[in-house]
Order: structure tokens, then C-alpha cells, then sequence
């Protein structure tokens, strides 16, 4: 049944988020922060100022959105694909689908998941952001203080749009980088699973986490932009729009700022598509 594959992707989604929280934040702060060396001085700094709280900031509203966000993209992805091929999840493995069908299913639920994700995505990015310690009585306090005052702050700052900023980089990032998920993870299951067969769970984990690998590397220069864009806004904006980021990027950094954070992003994605794929396969077996 459909909804049966919305309710997988929100608990295979969580499940692979917790995971990979710490590399993201990493990742977040080398894109959009110059205070950092690389990886190693980032994660030096971070634990040395913050202890390892700093690595989960930001991780409450990720972990409460992805049900909506994994369940829009799941649940769009099967549905599109039975409404291109007329087969439901359990048929698939007897009557497999085209690559295209598959590559078109996966752009529209990333389309889709891109404008459920992006005011979720821009409280993360900020939280992430924020590099003071735990709040003492009497020290500094950061600017926001936790997710709701957040979404509250940009609300009355930047006003409702201010939610969405750099959501067409986000939806750029997603469409195209979500259908070679797909097609990714399909056709590495097909190659190794006898014809007819489900794919074992070794096949799943080491199919979703290239699929992720994939589609992660394909992603970052949006990805850069996206974040970019997102702290835009915080102090006055510097960029016009997203044109201009990423060419005022371009002019200042070199052709190196689009792949920053791509070691990061392909770390984090094989663990974390390798348990969200294989959680979703086990749920939609079990529930079948
Ligand atoms: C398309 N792009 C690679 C950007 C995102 C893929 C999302 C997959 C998974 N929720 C994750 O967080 O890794």
C-alpha cells in the first residue's frame, strides 16, 4: 500500500540522520566559515570549545522534519513510479522498471522533498552555524536560542520568505542528484541479485551507500551554494542572489569552493544511505 512507503522513509530517514549529524556539521562550518584549516583543525576546534554537544547542534528539527521530508520523498518516488509503470514496490523485483522511469520518479519526490526540507534545512544550517559553548549563566549568548526561536527570529528579521532563502539552490542540489540516487541504488541491486530475487541485506547496505556516495558528490557545488545562501541574510546580505554567490565565490575562492565539503558530504553518505535504504526494504518486507 502507498502509505505504507511514506511511513518507511520517515523511520529509515531518522535512523540515518543521527548518524550522520557530526559529519554534516563539520561539513556545514568548512563551507561557510573561512576560520577553519580543514576537517581535522574543524573538529579539533569544535570539540575543544563546545565538547561533542557542538557536533549534534542543530539536530532536533532535522530529526522531527525528516518524517515529512524522507515520507514526501519515498512515498513521491514509489507513487510516481507506479503511476509511469502501473507495478507496486512488491511487483517491481518480478517486472523491473526502465532507468528512466526510475531517474524521472527520483527527480520528481526530490523536487518535491526539496520545498518540504528548505525552511527545516536553513534552521539547521544557522544552529550549526552558531560556534558559542553551552550557555552559562553570564556568558555570551548565541544569537538564536534552539530551533523554535530560530524559525521565530528569521520570521520577524527576514519575514516569511526569509524561511525559504536559498531554497533554489536547494531544489537545483536535489532533483537531478535524487533521480541518479535512484538509478544508483536500483541498478547496483539489480547487478547483484539474481533475476526475480529481493536483493540481500548486503547488497541493499552496499547499494544505498554508493547511491548515496553518488548522488552526495554529484550535489556538493549546489550544496556550497545552498549554504551560502542560507547564512546570507544573518548580518545584511552580501549576495544578490544566487547567481552572484556563485560567481562572487568563484572569483574570490577559485574553482576549489564547489567541492568543499565533498570528502565530508561521501563519508557521511554511505553510512547513512547504506541504514536508510536497508531499514526500508526490512519495513516494507515486514509489512507486507
Ligand atoms: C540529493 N542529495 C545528495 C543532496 C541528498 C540525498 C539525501 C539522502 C539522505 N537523506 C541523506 O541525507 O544523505
Amino acid at each position: 500500500m502507498p502509505v505504507e512507503e511514506f511511513v518507511a522513509g520517515w523511520i529509515s530517514g531518522a535512523v540515518g540522520l543521527v548518524l550522520g549529524h557530526p559529519f554534516d556539521t563539520v561539513k556545514v562550518r568548512l563551507q561557510t566559515q573561512n576560520t577553519y584549516r580543514g576537517i581535522v583543525d574543524c573538529v579539533l576546534k569544535t570539540y575543544r570549545h563546545e565538547s561533542l554537544l557542538g557536533f549534534f547542534k542543530g539536530m532536533s528539527f532535522p530529526i522531527a522534519s525528516v518524517a515529512l521530508v524522507n515520507s514526501v520523498l519515498f512515498g513521491v518516488y514509489s507513487n510516481t513510479l507506479m503511476a509511469l509503470t502501473t507495478t507496486s514496490h512488491q511487483e517491481r523485483r518480478a517486472q523491473p522498471p526502465s532507468y528512466t522511469n526510475i531517474f524521472i520518479a527520483g527527480c520528481t519526490g526530490g523536487l518535491l522533498q526539496a520545498y518540504c526540507l528548505a525552511p527545516f534545512d536553513l534552521i539547521k544550517v544557522r544552529l550549526q552555524n552558531q560556534t558559542e559553548p553551552r550557555v552559562q549563566p553570564g556568558s555570551h549568548q548565541p544569537r538564536y536560542r534552539g530551533p523554535v526561536h530560530c524559525a521565530a527570529s528569521i520570521f520577524r528579521e527576514e519575514g516569511p520568505q526569509g524561511l525559504f532563502r536559498g531554497s533554489w539552490a536547494l531544489v537545483l542540489r536535489d532533483t537531478p542528484t535524487l533521480g541518479m540516487y535512484f538509478v544508483t541504488y536500483e541498478g547496483l541491486c539489480r547487478q547483484y541479485t539474481p533475476e526475480g530475487q529481493n536483493p540481500s541485506s548486503a547488497t541493499v547496505l552496499v547499494a544505498g551507500g554508493f547511491a548515496g556516495i553518488a548522488s552526495w558528490i554529484t550535489a556538493t557545488p549546489f550544496d556550497v551554494i545552498k549554504s551560502r545562501m542560507q547564512m546570507d541574510g544573518l548580518k545584511g546580505r552580501k549576495y544578490r542572489g544566487m547567481l552572484d554567490c556563485m560567481a562572487s565565490s568563484f572569483r574570490q575562492e577559485g574553482v576549489g569552493v564547489f567541492f568543499r565539503g565533498m570528502t565530508l558530504n561521501s563519508a557521511r553518505a554511505f553510512p547513512v544511505n547504506a541504514v536508510t535504504f536497508l531499514s526500508y526494504e526490512y519495513l516494507l518486507r515486514l509489512w507486507r
